[in-house]
């Protein structure tokens, strides 16, 4: 059995998975840490998670770290030398890795005797051609800071790809995806014959796509008039990553309110709704333009997943681009094609599961 842990700051998902029997294992979550109702830090959370697998000890266990920055371009065993690289890789992805540093120490105090592998978001996009990874910037500068493309959702994205070319029955070297990873946070991915060639987020998991919290693109000069506006640099932070996005727009980050407030005649709702959309349509056709043959658009992750109101928006009047989605096939549940039969470019749903992803490259340094 392996022990899967997506830690964030303030939560813990975890799953058991037994990589000979998928649908075996337990898993959960424990949230609030750190908060009164909630365990004190993620030690204590773990020892939760821990109870709730009734004491049984994994063979290994599994982190999803969101940040390799240059150095993690595959899975990678723990120890004190890559936990602290890790560590101190956490300037560029303040949202995301201090918790998975933190369930890292944790885990590794909790489970000390079997192998610990870190599993890497920035992982499937390290080779980016370098048009894609490359910002217009002094090249000193950019050298000097580590600054590039590095992109992120890498894990669920190569699953997802893998997934579709089953799906569509084709050899994934032969397909030219889009894939929308459309959770908390969002993203979206060209992927030609299974490597990632384009993506929305970059040196940070911020840039791109409207997500929960975050803004996505903006013109770079507004941090900077921002700050001589009065604001802090960690305002403006705070501000882009946590009050932007679908919450900074209408004040809800989860996409059921807002779909339930549009659906009312809510204004601020309805216009948060479009902009996500809007954006998302824009990166379509951006990425096809890349790819320049595409085959399918696939939707992934808790809103790719659920909201087709959000599919259905996000692709309307691309008909003359041969994407066309049929309106009962959207409506049904499950991996499945949703797009017209006569349509060019198919249209896809395919749930992710990061957690089986990651499973399987812990299973490779289990002796
Ligand atoms: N039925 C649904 N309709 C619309 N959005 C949904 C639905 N179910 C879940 N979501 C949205 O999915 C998002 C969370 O996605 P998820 O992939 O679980 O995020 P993460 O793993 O990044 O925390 C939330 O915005 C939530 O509103
Ligand atoms: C990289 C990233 O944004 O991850 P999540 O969607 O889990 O917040
Ligand atoms: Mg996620």
């Amino acid at each position: 059995m392996i022990l899967v842990l997506n830690s964030g700051s303030s939560s813990i998902k975890y799953r058991l998975v037994d990589p000979a029997d998928p649908g075996a294992g337990g898993k959960g979550v424990v949230e609030r840490i750190g908060e009164a109702d909630g365990p004190a830090d993620h030690t204590e959370a773990l020892r939760a998670v821990f109870e709730d697998l009734s004491g049984g000890t994994p063979d290994g266990v599994g982190h999803r770290v969101v940040h390799g920055g240059d150095r993690f371009v595959r899975p990678t065993l723990l120890d004190d030398d890559t936990v602290a690289a890790i560590r101190d890789l956490t300037p560029l992805a303040p949202l995301h890795n201090p918790g998975a540093v933190a369930g890292i120490e944790a885990a590794r105090a909790t489970f000390g005797d079997v192998p610990h592998v870190a599993v890497f978001d920035t992982a499937f996009h390290s080779d980016l051609p370098p048009v894609a990874a490359t910002y217009a910037i002094d090249r000193e500068v950019a050298a000097r800071h580590g600054i590039r493309r590095y992109g992120f959702h890498g894990i669920s994205v190569e699953y997802v790809a893998g997934r579709t070319a089953a799906l569509l029955d084709r050899p994934l070297a032969d397909l030219n995806l889009v894939v929308l990873h459309l959770g908390n946070g969002a993203s979206v991915t060209a992927v030609h014959g299974g490597r990632s060639v384009e993506t929305s987020m970059g040196f940070t998991p911020l840039e791109g796509l409207v997500m929960g919290t975050r803004c996505g693109d903006l013109d770079p000069a507004l941090p900077g008039f921002l700050e001589r506006a009065g604001l802090s640099p960690s305002e403006v932070d705070t501000l882009l990553q946590h009050r932007s996005g679908l919450a900074g727009l209408c004040g809800d980050n989860d996409m059921r309110t807002v779909e339930r407030r549009r659906a009312e005649g809510d204004e601020a709702a309805t216009l948060a709704f479009d902009v996500y959309c809007h954006r998302i349509r824009r990166y379509v056709g951006a990425y096809h333009a890349t790819l320049g043959r595409l085959d399918a658009v696939v939707f992934t992750a808790g809103i790719g997943e659920n909201s087709s109101a959000v599919r259905t928006a996000s692709l309307a009047g691309l008909e003359g681009w041969g994407i066309a989605v049929d309106p009962d096939r959207n409506d049904g549940r499950g991996a499945r094609v949703i797009s017209r039969d006569d349509a060019r470019v198919a249209v896809c749903v395919v749930p992710t599961d990061e957690e089986h992803a990651i499973a399987e490259a812990v299973t490779g340094f289990l002796a």
